[in-house]
This record gives C-alpha cells, sequence and structure tokens, in this order.
C-alpha cells in the first residue's frame, strides 16, 4: 500500500501582522491519526487552518504526495457552532458534495448523506432545522458533512468538544476506522490528552506557536512535558490493556514559559 505523507517543512504563520506558528516540521502519514495537542492560545486553530490554506502561511512548505496540497485532497472542519442556517441536517450533509452536485440529486447523493448521518447516529433528524439541533448534534452533523466527501486528508478542529462521554469515543472510533479503511490521514486538534494518548498514532505537542515535542503519545505526553507546557502535575496512568491515562494533580507544577 502507497504511503502518502503530508508534510509541513519549517512551517510560519502570522496573524494580524504577529508570528503565531514558528518552523513547525512534521510528517504525518496516511492511515493515522496526528493529533495537534498545546495549551489555549498555543497555535492549534491556527495550524490547521493554514494547512487547509484558510489563512496563509508566510514561510514554510505544506506538501502532500510531494506536491502542492489541493482543496480537493481534504475536507476541513473548523471550530464552529451555533449554526443559523435556515437549512435541514440533510442539505447540510449534502453541501459536502457541493463540488459534485447537479441540478438534480441522485440516489446515490441522498444514500451518501443518509449513511454519512446514520454513522454519526443523526440520521432520524435529517429533516430537522440544522438551527435547531444542540451543539453537540450540530458538531456530529458537520462532521457528518466532511466525511460524505470521502477526502484523504481530514483536518479537524477539536470535533469533539460538544460531544458526551460515549460520543466522543463514538466519534474517534469512526475516525479511527475511516483512517484505515481508507487509508486516509487525519489530523485532529484535541484538548483532551487521554483521548489523544488513546486514539492518535503520533502527536504534535504545541507551545506557544512551537513544537515543543512530537512523536509516539507515549513519548510526548509524559509527566515532564505536560508540567512544563501546561504548567500542570499530572501522573501518567495506565489503562489494563496500557492505553495512558493523564491524571492531572495540580496546577502551576512548574510556570510555562
Ligand atoms: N484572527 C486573529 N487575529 C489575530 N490573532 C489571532 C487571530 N486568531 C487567533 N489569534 C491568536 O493566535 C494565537 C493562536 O490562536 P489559536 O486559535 O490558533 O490557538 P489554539 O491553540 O487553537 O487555542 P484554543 O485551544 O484556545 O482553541 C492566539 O494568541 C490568538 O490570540
Amino acid at each position: 500500500m502507497t504511503v502518502n505523507i503530508l508534510s509541513l517543512d519549517q512551517l510560519c504563520v502570522a496573524r494580524a501582522g504577529t508570528r503565531i506558528i514558528t518552523d513547525v516540521s512534521a510528517d504525518m502519514p496516511c492511515g493515522a491519526i496526528v493529533g495537534i495537542c498545546g495549551p489555549n492560545g498555543a497555535g492549534k486553530s491556527t495550524l490547521l487552518a493554514a494547512i487547509a490554506n484558510v489563512i496563509p502561511c508566510c514561510d514554510g512548505t505544506i506538501q502532500w504526495q510531494d506536491r502542492r496540497l489541493t482543496p480537493s485532497d481534504f475536507s476541513f472542519m473548523p471550530q464552529t457552532l451555533g449554526i443559523r442556517a435556515k437549512l435541514s441536517v440533510l442539505e447540510i450533509v449534502l453541501l459536502g458534495r457541493l463540488d459534485r452536485l447537479r441540478w438534480t440529486l441522485t440516489t446515490d447523493d441522498i444514500d451518501a448523506a443518509g449513511e454519512a448521518l446514520e454513522l454519526v447516529g443523526m440520521k432520524d433528524l435529517g429533516a430537522r432545522p440544522i438551527g435547531t439541533l444542540s451543539g453537540g448534534q450540530q458538531q456530529l452533523v458537520l462532521l457528518a458533512q466532511r466525511l460524505i466527501r470521502r477526502p484523504p486528508i481530514l483536518l479537524l478542529d477539536e470535533p469533539t468538544s460538544a460531544l458526551d462521554l460515549r460520543r466522543q469515543l463514538v466519534v474517534l472510533d469512526i475516525l479511527k476506522a475511516y483512517a484505515k479503511t481508507k487509508n486516509a490521514l487525519i489530523v485532529i486538534a484535541l484538548h483532551d490528552l487521554t483521548l489523544a494518548a488513546r486514539y492518535c498514532d503520533q502527536l504534535l505537542l504545541l507551545q506557544e506557536g512551537k513544537l515543543a515535542c512530537s512523536g509516539k503519545p507515549a513519548s510526548v505526553l509524559t509527566r515532564e512535558t505536560i508540567g512544563t507546557v501546561y504548567g500542570v502535575d499530572a501522573e501518567i496512568l495506565a489503562t489494563s490493556n496500557g492505553t495512558p491515562v493523564i491524571a492531572p494533580l495540580a496546577p502551576a507544577y512548574r510556570t510555562p514559559r
């Protein structure tokens, strides 16, 4: 199987004239979930938006299969909640196929939207106006909208932030299966370090726009790194199957720089 790689090389991004991301380099292979973690304001959303070409990079390169990334390569889901559009859930999901929709909807379009909604457990709400759904339900619908395109790369900014405990696991299981079956790359910003440890194959830990550490979750999420980057003393425990569990004990173990 071909291993396509999304390569960031010395990426720098500025917003409103201020450097936000500095010299971030990473190789992210297809078939993997890559987590972007870090404190509030570390630059997770900015990095994802820059990869999605929503914000221009001021330096560095982004390459996919040794060429520039194009819009057909990925779906990007920014942090958006509280949608007010007067569209139904089904219509919102179909918008994910906007690039291939014709004047009439095909059975394939409707079936694909139905399947995507079923996958995230929202099929029964297809006729509901999106604005009448809860924040978590909207988040699931927006994920279905991104999945319907079946992109080789999914860029997701905190897609589980509004979800309950079970749905967080369901969504991350869906993404894990998607990465494996479609040989797709999923790049996901996550605050929950235990979920990141459990589901991500690789982590990029950002601190003030720079890569503090990267690699496999167990090597990134150490007591020392969490203390330095988050300013939190945390114990690293393990589940019965060896997955790391990050148990925060107290803030200000060491004040972050
Ligand atoms: N539109 C903007 N104009 C100027 N600065 C911005 C803009 N958006 C974000 N920033 C700044 O960029 C920095 C990184 O923000 P970003 O949203 O990428 O962080 P984040 O890691 O995603 O944070 P959070 O965990 O709170 O979502 C912050 O200092 C923020 O204030």
